[in-house]
């Protein structure tokens, strides 16, 4: 007799499908509540169910995203969240909080969110990876940037500053941006990758290289805040994604050539040379690939590749963004120039005695470096950095679920009141060994900290101060027009480093003009200097925040300082003359 089930088998599968889709519709309910109920219990401004803060904080223009963030945080200093879709971000602006953040073992890992985009392109990169592979990447690199290494370095940074400031055409307007780029870069190239001297082909590579990670960097921040675009395959549909991929598989069968004629060579000196070559100082690509030449294949070539385009953009994008703001204050505060150049020319000379700089001098720039801390500090360099939360923990007195990203806040932490009062004030003298007495460690951290630090501040620092020491010992900076001469107001975009929005332009001419402003008498000049104060009176007819067309407005140290400046012009005029009378 047959058997009637009360349900036919098509009728039971619906049953289940159902079931699991009541289940797994349950599940995600539960993970929404769960998520709310951790989110209001840490503070922040009022968000939605599900959306979160979405409306405030997605789809922005990639120079107006630092605003909306900054709008979210606030002027908090204690742990802030904001969240979209299912991302909880938790801004850390507090010394300690951050302190915190940097020591503890289990806070070192780089999240999904940002880091994961970025990761589209160096997947195998030290920035991205976390654990083993993190540790196993920055071992092998340490040996690069090896203080002696660093101080190696220092001619070849030398040079390429010397030749950003023959490029420069006297009395010109310039945007320092984009010549930073190619000096660092260069420097970089030279230093590092490669070697003192580049082919013509080696060095397109690498220029072009920086400028798709130029565009690469700020599609990334855009993405990073449209959701639309997280899945690789539809941003590569963009026109932006299109570009991206493209150049850069172009780019890296480039640095792919570099590498195997660079890997040969290496092969060849190791069999020629054996301990004596491994013991001799070497560049990154070296390192890495001496591993493998001594038959350790440790990195994939494709793990090395990716390390050199991170490397690159590390180097570059920091140290430009460092500069441009330093060039930028120096151009609008004449005061802390005269003290920079009051220093450097006391080390280079000045005039027909002037000279490169050499790695010994850099620990002597002691004012040019507070000078520079106090940039870093007022336009943090790399405004956020992200770690991942990867089991619920507490942080700052408040517990935050797992798969949350804490985003440490170094704009909020070096403009917090409580450690830096009045701290839109721009004063170098907050690095003095007085000022800094009792702040705490954790307060100004440029370049981070623990064991995720960087790993090239000593080559950031090399650079910067043997390019402003260069320019400075030569020319004096003046504001361009951009109109942008209070930093107050300066608009901040987040392109992974700070940026300040559109070209920044500065004036530079002969600094001898800075020497007699402030210090004369120049009477006792040689005939070399003589044609040059030709030029000065020349550069009178431009309008001058000292001449008289600015008398009016000008205030108390101000008004004096045009005095002088117009007492020197008769001296000039004097002298001029003075040199024509037949003696
Ligand atoms: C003004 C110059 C510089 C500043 C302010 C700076 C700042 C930073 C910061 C804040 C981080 C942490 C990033 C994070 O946790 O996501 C970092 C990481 C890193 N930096 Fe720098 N940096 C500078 C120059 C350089 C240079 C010149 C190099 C190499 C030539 C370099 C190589 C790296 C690398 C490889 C990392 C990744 C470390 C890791 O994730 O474990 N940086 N840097």
């Amino acid at each position: 007799m047959a058997v009637v089930l009360p349900f036919s088998a098509a009728a039971a599968a619906a049953a289940a499908a159902a079931l699991i889709l009541v289940i797994l519709a349950a599940r995600a309910v539960l993970a929404v509540v769960r998520f709310r109920r951790y989110e209001l219990a840490i503070p922040g401004p009022p968000s939605l169910p599900f959306f979160g803060n979405a409306f405030s904080i997605l789809f922005h223009k990639h120079e107006d995203i630092l605003d909306a963030l900054m709008k979210l945080w606030g002027q908090r200093r204690d742990l802030s969240r904001c969240s979209f879709v299912h991302e909880l971000l938790v801004f850390v602006s507090k010394p300690e909080d951050v302190a915190d953040v940097m020591k503890r073992k289990d806070l070192q890992d780089k999240p999904h969110f940002y880091y994961g985009l970025l990761a589209d392109q160096v997947p195998q990169s030290v920035l991205v990876l976390n654990g083993a592979e993190m540790k196993a990447h920055r071992a092998a690199a340490h040996p690069a940037f090896h203080p002696e290494i660093i101080d190696s370095f220092v001619e070849v940074f030398a040079e390429e500053a010397e030749k950003f400031v023959r490029n420069i055409e006297q009395g010109k307007e310039i945007t320092p941006q984009e010549r930073l780029f190619h000096t660092t870069a260069w420097g970089f190239c030279r230093s590092t990758v490669i070697s003192d001297t580049p082919t013509k082909e080696e060095a397109d590579v690498i220029m072009n290289l920086v400028k798709v990670i130029r565009l690469f960097l700020k599609v990334t921040n855009e993405r990073a805040f449209n959701p639309l675009l997280w899945p690789r395959w539809i941003f590569n549909l963009t026109a932006n994604g299109r570009l991206v991929e493209k150049e850069m598989s172009r780019n890296r069968a480039g640095i792919h050539k570099i590498m195997n004629n660079r890997a040969i060579e290496l092969k060849r000196r190791l069999e020629a040379e054996g301990t004596d070559f491994v013991k001799a100082r070497k560049a990154l690509l070296d390192v890495f690939l001496e591993k493998n030449a001594q038959g350790e294949e440790l990195f994939s070539r494709d793990a090395i590749l990716d390390e050199v385009v991170l490397y690159l953009a590390a180097a570059t994008e920091t140290t430009v963004s460092a500069l441009n703001f330093a060039f930028k204050m120096l151009s609008i505060r004449p005061d802390i120039q005269k003290n920079v150049y009051e220093e450097v020319s006391s080390l280079l000379g000045r005039g027909a005695t002037k000279r490169s700089i050499v790695a010994q001098d850099l620990p002597k720039l002691q004012y040019t470096e507070k000078f520079l801390k106090e940039v870093m500090r007022m336009f943090a360099t790399v405004p956020l950095i992200g770690r991942q939360i990867n089991e619920d923990t507490e942080l700052g007195g408040h517990v935050l679920p797992k798969g949350t990203t804490v985003v440490v806040n170094f704009l909020g932490l070096h403009r917090d009141p409580v450690t830096w009062p009045d701290p839109l004030r721009f004063d170098p003298e907050r690095f003095s060994p007085e000022q800094s007495q009792g702040r705490h460690p954790y307060a100004f951290v440029p370049f981070s900290g623990g064991v995720r630090s960087c790993i090239g501040y000593k080559y950031g620092w090399a650079v910067m101060k043997t390019v402003i020491a260069t320019t400075v010992r030569d020319f004096i900076v003046e504001p361009g027009d951009d109109g942008l001469t209070d930093h107050t107001k300066f608009k901040l975009v987040f392109d992974v480093a700070l940026k300040l929005e559109g070209d920044v332009k500065v004036n530079v001419c002969e600094s001898f003009t800075l020497a007699r402003r402030t210090q004369g008498p120049w009477l006792e000049e040689d005939a070399a200097s003589r044609r040059a104060r030709l030029v000065v009176v020349q550069s009178a007819s431009r309008p001058s925040r000292y001449g008289v067309p600015g008398l009016v407005v000008l205030n108390h140290a101000s008004c004096l300082q045009a005095l002088k400046t117009w007492f020197q012009y008769a001296q000039i005029l004097l002298n001029v003359q003075g040199a024509r009378t037949p003696a």
